[in-house]
C-alpha cells in the first residue's frame, strides 16, 4: 500500500525537526536521495553519468536547495553541472556547494534566452523551482521555463524535486503553469498531489527517499499494490458452492442498449463468482445467454431476488423497470453498484455499501443535482474535492472514474489507481468496471461473516481494486492493439491468474 500524506501535514512533521537544529541534515538526505535517483534513471537510460549535461533549476527555496546540493554530488560522477537561478537568491549553503564543485549559474531574470538554452540542450533537467512551499502556479519567466520544456523537440530527461514544480501539494491542483517530470523523487512521504488531479499526470513515476521524518498522522490518500490487490480478489475455498461464493444481480442494459448487459456480464463471470442473476427485458437475456450460457437471467424484481450484492445502471436508457431496479437496489441494503443512467437517481442517505461510478461529467450532474454547482473542469482540475464531496452529500462510496481513478469513503478515506491506459476510454468500459466491482461485493467475504461489521473505507479498498484490476487488464489487453471491452474479460483472468499464482509462489508480484 502506498500511502500519500498533503505537503501541510509534511510540513508540519518535519517543523519540529527543523527547530531542533536538523534542516542541515534532513536537506543532504533529501539531495542525496535524489542524486541516487538521477544516477539509478541515467544508468538505466544511457548506461553511464559521465558527460552528462545535467541543467538545475533553483528556486529561492529549500527545494533548489536539495537540487543544487544534489546536482554538486552528480558533478562528483562527471556530470557538466549548471543552474538556472529563477529566483534573485538561491540556498546559500547549496549554491556554494554547487560553485565548489564546478557548477556555473546563470539568472533568469537577467539571460531569459541562455536559460532557455541551457534547460532544452541538457541531458537531465533537475527541477527544483518549487516544492512544498510554492503557492499558485509558475509565475513569469519560470512559467516560460515550464512551456520550454514541455515544447522541446528533444525533451531532456525531466526529474523533479520533491514535486513538480507549480503542483499544488496538498491536492494535485495545477492553477498555472508547471513542470512536467518524467520522474518524482519525494522526500519523507509520497504528496496527496502526486496521486490526484493533474499532479498525478506531471510526476511520472514516483520514487520515495525515506529522510527519517518518523510518523506522519493519517494519510490523505492511499494506492493499492499487487499485493492488496491480489488480497482482496475472490479466492474460493473447499467448501465453497456456487451460493456462497457469491451471487451476483445485474439490472443493466435496455433494449435500445443491450450491449451494456453482456459487458458488465462478461466481466463479472471472468473475475470469478458463484453465479449472475440478470434482471432486464427479455431480448437483452436472450443476447446475454448467446454469449454467456451460464448467467440465469429473468425479468423480476430486485425484493424478490436473492443476492450477495448489485449492479445497476449500465445501458439502462430510459426503461422503466431498469429505474424500479436501480432504486430497489439502492434500498436494498446489500451493496451495490451504481452506474452511468441509475447515477441520476442517487439521492442523499446512501450507505458506504453503494457505490456510485461516476465520469467527470456524470459527477458534474450528480452534484449539480444535489445543489453544488460546478464545472466538469472545476472538477478535472480538483478530483480528489469533489469526490470526497460527493460522498459526503450521498452518504454513497464513490468512484470517480478518469486518467488516475478515486475512490472516496463517505468517511473521507480516500484511494488513487492510475493503472489504467488512454486505450480503455472507449464506450463499453465503463460497464465492464461495473461488473469488476460488482463481482468483488458479491464475493467479499464481509457478507458471509455474519456479525462483523466492514471497517470504514473498505468499500472505497473494493471500488479501488475494482479499478486497479480493471486498468491492469486494459493495459494488459492494449499490448494487442486497441481496446475492445469485450476483449476485457480474456485480460482480467490473466491477470488475476498471474496475481495469484505470484501470490501463492510467495514471489515479488509482477506489475501488469
Ligand atoms: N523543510 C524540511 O525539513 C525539508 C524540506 N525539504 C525541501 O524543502 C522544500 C520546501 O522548501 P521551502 O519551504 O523553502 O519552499 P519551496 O517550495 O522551496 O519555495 C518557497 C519559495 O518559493 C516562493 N514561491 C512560492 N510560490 C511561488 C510561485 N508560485 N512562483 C514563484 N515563487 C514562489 C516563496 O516566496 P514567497 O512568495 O513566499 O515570498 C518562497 O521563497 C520541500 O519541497 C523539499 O524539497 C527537504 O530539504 C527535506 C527537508
Ligand atoms: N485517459 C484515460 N486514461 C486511462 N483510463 C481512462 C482514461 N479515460 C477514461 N479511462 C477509463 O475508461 C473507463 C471509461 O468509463 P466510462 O466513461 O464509464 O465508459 P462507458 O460508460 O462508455 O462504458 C473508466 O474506467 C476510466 O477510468
Ligand atoms: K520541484
Amino acid at each position: 500500500m502506498i500511502s500519500a500524506y498533503s505537503g501541510t501535514a509534511v510540513r508540519a512533521t518535519e517543523k519540529p525537526l527543523l527547530d531542533a537544529g536538523q534542516g542541515h541534515a534532513l536537506m543532504q538526505k533529501a539531495a542525496y536521495g535524489l542524486y541516487a535517483g538521477t544516477v539509478r534513471e541515467l544508468q538505466s537510460r544511457r548506461g553511464s553519468l559521465y558527460g552528462a549535461r545535467v541543467t538545475v533549476l533553483a528556486g529561492a527555496g529549500n527545494n533548489g536547495g536539495d537540487a543544487l546540493y544534489a546536482a554538486a554530488r552528480l558533478a562528483g560522477r562527471g556530470a557538466g553541472i549548471s543552474a538556472v537561478l529563477t529566483s534573485d537568491s538561491a540556498h546559500p549553503g547549496a549554491l556554494a556547494e554547487f560553485r565548489r564543485r564546478g557548477g556555473r549559474t546563470l539568472s533568469l531574470s537577467n539571460d531569459i534566452d541562455a536559460c532557455l538554452r541551457l534547460c532544452t540542450t541538457a541531458d537531465v533537467v533537475l527541477d527544483g523551482i518549487l516544492g512544498t512551499g510554492g503557492k499558485g502556479g509558475l509565475r513569469g519567466p519560470a512559467a516560460l521555463l515550464a512551456q520550454t520544456l514541455a515544447a522541446a523537440e528533444h525533451r531532456p530527461l525531466v526529474i523533479a524535486c520533491d514535486l513538480p514544480s507549480g503542483v499544488d501539494a496538498d491536492t494535485g491542483e495545477t492553477p498555472g503553469d508547471h513542470v512536467t517530470a518524467d520522474l518524482t523523487v519525494t522526500f519523507g512521504a509520497v504528496k496527496t498531489g502526486l496521486m490526484a488531479g493533474p499532479g498525478a499526470l506531471a510526476a511520472g513515476r514516483i520514487e520515495c527517499v525515506d529522510i527519517g521524518l518518523g510518523n506522519i498522522p493519517a494519510p490523505a490518500l492511499r494506492r493499492l499494490e499487487p499485493t492488496d490487490l491480489a488480497a482482496l480478489l475472490p479466492v474460493p475455498r473447499s467448501t465453497d458452492h456456487k451460493y456462497t461464493r457469491g451471487v451476483l444481480g445485474i439490472a443493466a442494459g435496455s433494449v435500445t442498449y443491450p450491449g451494456a448487459a453482456v459487458l458488465a456480464t462478461g466481466a463479472a463471470l471472468s473475475t470469478g463468482l458463484g453465479m449472475v442473476r440478470y434482471l432486464g427485458p427479455e431480448p437483452v437475456g436472450r443476447l446475454i445467454n448467446s454469449v454467456h450460457p451460464e448467467a440465469v437471467c429473468g425479468t423480476g424484481s430486485v425484493p424478490d431476488t436473492q443476492v450477495q450484492a448489485w449492479v445497476a445502471g449500465p445501458g439502462a436508457g430510459t426503461d422503466e423497470h431498469q429505474r424500479q431496479r436501480a432504486l430497489d437496489a439502492m434500498a436494498s441494503g446489500l451493496p451495490a453498484v451504481v452506474d452511468a443512467d441509475a447515477i441520476a437517481y442517487a439521492q442523499p442517505g446512501l450507505g458506504p455499501q453503494v457505490v456510485l461510478t461516476p465520469h467527470a461529467g456524470e459527477l458534474t450532474a450528480l452534484l449539480s443535482r444535489l445543489g453544488e454547482d460546478v464545472s466538469r473542469s472545476r472538477i478535472e482540475a480538483d478530483p480528489l474535492r469533489f469526490a470526497r464531496r460527493a460522498a459526503a452529500l450521498t452518504g454513497a462510496t464513490v468512484l470517480l472514474k478518469g486518467w488516475a481513478t478515486l475512490a472516496a469513503a463517505p468517511t473521507g478515506e480516500t484511494f488513487s489507481q492510475a493503472e489504467a491506459t488512454p486505450w480503455l476510454a472507449t464506450a463499453g468500459s465503463g460497464d465492464t468496471l461495473a461488473g469488476i466491482l460488482g463481482a468483488l461485493l458479491a464475493t467479499d467475504r464481509w457478507n458471509h461473516d455474519a456479525g462483523q461489521a466492514p471497517v470504514p473505507g473498505h468499500y472505497a479498498a473494493l471500488a479501488a481494486a475494482a479499478a486497479s484490476l480493471h486498468g491492469r487488464s486494459g493495459t494488459l489487453a492494449a499490448q494487442a492493439g486497441p481496446v475492445e471491452p469485450s476483449r476485457l474479460p480474456a485480460a482480467i483472468r490473466t491477470v488475476i491468474r498471474t496475481l495469484q499464482d505470484a501470490r501463492n509462489a510467495g514471489v515479488a508480484i509482477p506489475v501488469v
